[in-house]
C-alpha cells in the first residue's frame, strides 16, 4: 500500500462536518490532519488586530492556530473577507501542498483542495448538507463553548460565509470534477465516517 503522499482532500461549506470526518479518518488511518480553515482564521484574527491581510499571512507561524479565539463568528466572518483576497491565498499555497505530501499520509480540509491546492489528491470528498442543519450543529457547538449567540445570527454568518466563499474569483468553493459528494443533512456522524473510510480504502486497494 503506497501511503507516502497519500493525501485525501475534503471540501464544503460551512458546519458541514468536513473537520469531523477529516479528524477521524485521521485518525483511522494514522494520516496527519490539517484544517486550512485554521490559516484563514488566523490571518482573519490579525486583521481584526489591526494587521494588514496579505503582511498577516506572509509572516504566519504554526503558532498562530493555536488561539481560542479563531473559532469565534467573527473571525470567521473576518476569515472569509481576508480568503477572497488572491494575495493572501497565495501566500498559504507552499505551506498546504508540503503538509499534503507529508510522508504517512495526510487529509486536509477545506473550500479548494481538491480543486487548488491537491487536485492530484488520490480522495476528493465534497460534504454538504442544508443551511439550516449546519447553522443549528454550528448553534448548538458554539452554545457548548459558551459563545452567545442566536440561532439567526449563526444561520446569516453561514449563509454570508458560504455566499462569498462561493461568489470569489480565486479558488471558489465548488466540488472538484472528480470529488464524491457526501449529504450529511440526515446522516449521523458515525455514517458520514463510515462512507468516508470505505471510499478511502477502495482507492488504496486501488493503487496498492
Ligand atoms: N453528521 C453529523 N450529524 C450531526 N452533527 C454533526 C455531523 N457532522 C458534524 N456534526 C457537528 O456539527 C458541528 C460542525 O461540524 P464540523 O465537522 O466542525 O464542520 P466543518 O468542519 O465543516 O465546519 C460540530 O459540532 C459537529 O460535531
Ligand atoms: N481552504 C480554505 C479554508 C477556509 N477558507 C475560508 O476560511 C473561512 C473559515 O473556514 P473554516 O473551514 O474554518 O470554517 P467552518 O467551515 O469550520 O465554519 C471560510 O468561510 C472560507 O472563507 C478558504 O477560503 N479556503
Amino acid at each position: 500500500m503506497r501511503l507516502s503522499g497519500f493525501t485525501v482532500a475534503i471540501d464544503g461549506p460551512a458546519a458541514s462536518g468536513k473537520g469531523t470526518i477529516s479528524k477521524a479518518v485521521a485518525r483511522h488511518f494514522g494520516f496527519a490532519h490539517l484544517d486550512t480553515g485554521l490559516l484563514y482564521r488566523a490571518v482573519g484574527a490579525k486583521v481584526l488586530d489591526g494587521q494588514a491581510a496579505q503582511a498577516a499571512a506572509e509572516a504566519l507561524v504554526p503558532g498562530d492556530l493555536e488561539d481560542d479565539r479563531l473559532r469565534s463568528p467573527e473571525v470567521a466572518q473576518a476569515a472569509s473577507r481576508v480568503a477572497a483576497v488572491p494575495e493572501v491565498r497565495a501566500a498559504l499555497v507552499d505551506f498546504q501542498r508540503s503538509f499534503a505530501t507529508r510522508a504517512g499520509g495526510a487529509v486536509l480540509d477545506g473550500r479548494d483542495i481538491g480543486t487548488v491546492i491537491c487536485p492530484d489528491a488520490q480522495v476528493k470528498l465534497f460534504v454538504t448538507a442544508h443551511a439550516d442543519v449546519r447553522a443549528r450543529r454550528r448553534f448548538d457547538e458554539l452554545l457548548g463553548k459558551g459563545i452567545e449567540t442566536t440561532f439567526e445570527e449563526v444561520l446569516a454568518d453561514v449563509q454570508a460565509r458560504d455566499a462569498r466563499d462561493m461568489g470569489r474569483a480565486d479558488a471558489p468553493l465548488k466540488p472538484a470534477k472528480d470529488a464524491v459528494q457526501i449529504d450529511t443533512s440526515e446522516m449521523e456522524i458515525a455514517v458520514a465516517v463510515e462512507a468516508a473510510v470505505s471510499l478511502i480504502k477502495a482507492k488504496m486497494a486501488g493503487s496498492a
